[in-house]
């Protein structure tokens, strides 16, 4: 048996067969840069997990260590129990990658390239053009590659993830490039293969996305996981403050900033913005002053939560010894 083989045979120690992704204790460092620093979770099979996290937090490392692309220093991770590293040819069909810089064979058109990556893996012409037709290319099947845009060549690049129907699909700022329509039809397309009971690892900055589509949510800062669960969890345990928007003339910023509870004022697209971690109490007192006619709330989003705790993090680390008070639920 070859040392490779050696290898693979002796699934990593720990390993739940159940789990679709097992990260355990990852590390991963460039010169003097810890990109990713003693990660461990779970990803349940079915399940649509997405890592969030600032530029440069380490998400694409951690993502192309769990993809077998690239070597962890320390540290393991199993695909339904099996290594992805050395390069696991078992896994392959099973996976399907795409990153952030995807590579085309730029001389096909859209459907000769789909053709060409699908004929690898096996897959049928007629997986070839639903995929396609689920990414909204048929129209442009005809198109070489070059000629696509920025957009139409993202799509593309996730239609090469899906042709081959993989069980555990990587995706890495998918929408980064797609206009509204595009990436609402995408929320529909992962939403059909959740249903399907595909596990998606989804990475994304568009905070909306992954509160419509996650089932849990791991948030990296500085390579290591600040907190992992479920969007509705963080939002309802997360201090971050609602937001009462008042017509402007209602009340002025000093009377607004009086009312016990409010937080913040500000003045934004023409309203008043109280910021409260109080909002019954706050709307009683804005009822009292000036009534609610035309009065909106907005409760704290996925994004309020995203930027608090980045936020306080960032300053627990600039305050020596410091450590931010975060509702940290690790997996
Ligand atoms: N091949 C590499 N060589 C050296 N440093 C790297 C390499 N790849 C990433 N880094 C550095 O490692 C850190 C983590 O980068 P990574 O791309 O994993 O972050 P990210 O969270 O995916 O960022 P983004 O949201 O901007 O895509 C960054 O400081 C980055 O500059």
């Amino acid at each position: 048996m070859s040392e490779v083989q050696a290898m693979r045979a002796t699934p990593p120690e720990g390993t739940t067969p159940s789990a679709a992704v097992q990260v355990m204790g990852v590390s991963k460092r460039y010169g003097d840069r810890q990109a990713v620093d003693d990660v461990s979770l779970e990803i349940r099979r079915g399940e649509f997990f997405g890592l969030l996290g600032p530029n440069g937090a380490g998400k694409s490392t951690l993502v192309e260590i769990m993809e077998g692309l690239r070597r962890a220093d320390s540290g393991s991770v199993a695909l339904f129990g099996e290594s992805p590293w050395p390069r696991n040819t078992t896994l392959l069909p099973r996976l399907g990658v795409q990153t952030q810089s995807s590579a085309f064979f730029v001389r096909q058109t859209a459907h000769e390239h789909l053709r060409t990556v699908a004929a690898l893996f096996g897959a049928s012409r007629t997986a070839v053009d639903a995929t396609l037709d689920s990414v909204g290319l048929t129209e442009h099947r005809d198109i070489q590659v070059e000629s696509l845009s920025g957009g139409q060549r993202q799509r593309l690049a996730i239609a090469s993830a899906l042709v081959h129907g993989p069980e555990l699909i990587f995706l890495d700022e998918p929408t980064a490039a797609l206009d509204p329509q595009a990436r609402r039809a995408l929320w529909e397309v992962l939403r059909g293969l959740k249903a399907e009971g595909r596990t998606i690892v989804y990475t994304t900055h568009h905070l909306d996305e992954a509160e419509a589509l996650c089932d849990r949510i791991a948030i990296i800062v500085d390579g290591s996981i600040a907190v992992t669960d479920s969007p509705h969890n963080l939002v309802d345990a997360s201090e971050a403050p609602s937001r009462l928007m008042l017509p402007l003339g209602r009340l002025d910023e000093q009377q607004a900033a009086a009312i016990p509870g409010v937080d913040r004022v500000t003045v934004q697209g023409g309203s008043l913005v109280l910021e409260t971690r109080t909002s019954g109490r706050v709307l009683s007192a804005v009822d009292r002053l000036t009534g609610l006619d035309g009065v909106q709330t907005r409760s704290a989003s996925l994004e309020d939560v995203y930027l608090d705790l980045t936020a306080r993090l960032a300053r627990a680390r600039q305050t020596p010894g410091g450590h931010a008070e975060t509702t940290e639920q690790q997996a």
